[in-house]
């Protein structure tokens, strides 16, 4: 064939390499986490996140309106909860008056149609850390399902448009869905951490939340009889199919970037939504490596973030998403 066929007439320059590209990122792409705190005139960095902040919730409100401003629509939200409203059962995130239900309130009082999503999971209430309840140095599984299908319904009447269960217990779709329904709220969607990964991945958001499990006796080490396990692959298909028929409206794999092949299995298997979650140690490298000089910081994100749409992610939940949208724009 050669030279009738040379593939790199059509890299010859930047407008016809912009002509022939496959994968276009713009903002409708993008989820974007918030990290809120208790208090007044908070913004505050996290640690090992530069330039991500966790808000109090007068300051969340001007993020709200910088964020609907730049094209971006859509957020889900965690909260960091004081130590002393922590215990084993998560009780305070039933709380009607809870930072999280406060929390869904401002942004839909600040931008009624910006999209909220809410985290499900037990381990920022959890005393010990964890994304359900301990007994005998285990996590209980129905017993979870049941908090956090409560959990769900209290975000749905806070006005939450989705709940985004994170912690990976059995059968806690169908329990969440059944209790939406129950009550009325046919149209609160669900967006299942369907594939979720035992990930070390996730460190700088455990400090960002102060959310990592406690070192004790007869308290599990780590969330691995609940996380996956990251050498697995046809895991993931069978816990999101699972998920899809109990009553997920959207799939997520976690983290992102070591897990694209997962992502484009999943994308080719199933007829819902995927998402894909950047985590916190992704972002945490990137700008490590960047603030070093070893990386250039803008080429990277663009490069990551495309990647996750090429691999099929219809949604990509990401803490470069401002950054993406005020390079692309
Ligand atoms: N449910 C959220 C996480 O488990 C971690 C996210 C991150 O590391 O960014
Ligand atoms: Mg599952």
């Amino acid at each position: 064939m050669f030279p009738l066929r040379r593939n790199r007439r059509l890299r010859t320059n930047e407008a016809i390499r912009s002509l022939v590209q496959e994968t276009i990122i713009t903002p409708n792409d993008f989820l974007v986490p918030l990290f809120i705190v208790e208090g007044k005139g908070i913004k505050e960095e996290i640690a090992s996140m530069p330039n991500y902040f966790r808000y109090s919730l007068d300051l969340l409100e001007g993020e709200i309106k910088d964020l609907w401003k730049l094209g971006l629509k859509s957020v889900l939200l965690f909260v960091k909860v004081p130590d002393n409203l922590k215990d084993n059962k998560g009780t305070e995130a039933l709380n009607p008056n809870g930072l999280m239900q406060r929390a869904i309130k401002t942004v839909k009082n600040t931008c009624p149609d910006m999209l909220v999503m809410t985290d499900v999971a037990l381990d920022p209430y959890s005393a010990y850390g964890h994304d359900g309840i301990i007994e005998n140095g285990q996590v209980l599984n129905d017993e979870t399902a049941e908090v956090l299908s409560e959990m769900s319904l209290s975000h749905a009447q806070a006005g939450a448009n989705f709940v985004a269960p994170s912690d990976m217990m059995d059968g806690r779709i169908l329990s969440i869905r059944e209790a939406l329904e129950d009550e009325g709220f046919i149209n609160t969607g669900i967006m299942s951490y369907s594939a979720k990964y035992a990930s070390a991945f996730y460190g700088p958001f455990r400090d960002a939340l102060d959310s990592a499990p406690v070192d004790m006796v007869d308290i599990p080490k780590d969330k691995k009889t609940y996380q996956m396990d990251y050498a697995n692959r046809f895991e993931a298909i069978r816990e999101t199919e699972m998920d899809i028929d109990e009553g997920a409206d959207i799939v997520m794999v976690k983290p992102g970037i070591s897990y694209l092949d997962i992502l484009r299995d999943i994308k080719n298997d199933v007829d819902v939504p995927v998402a894909i979650y950047q985590v916190s140690g992704e972002y945490a490298m990137i700008k490590a490596a960047a603030e070093k000089g070893w990386l250039n910081h803008d080429q990277v994100m663009m490069e990551t973030t495309t990647a996750f749409k090429r691999a099929g992610a219809d949604i990509i939940a990401s803490y470069f998403a401002k950054d993406v949208v005020k390079l692309i724009s």
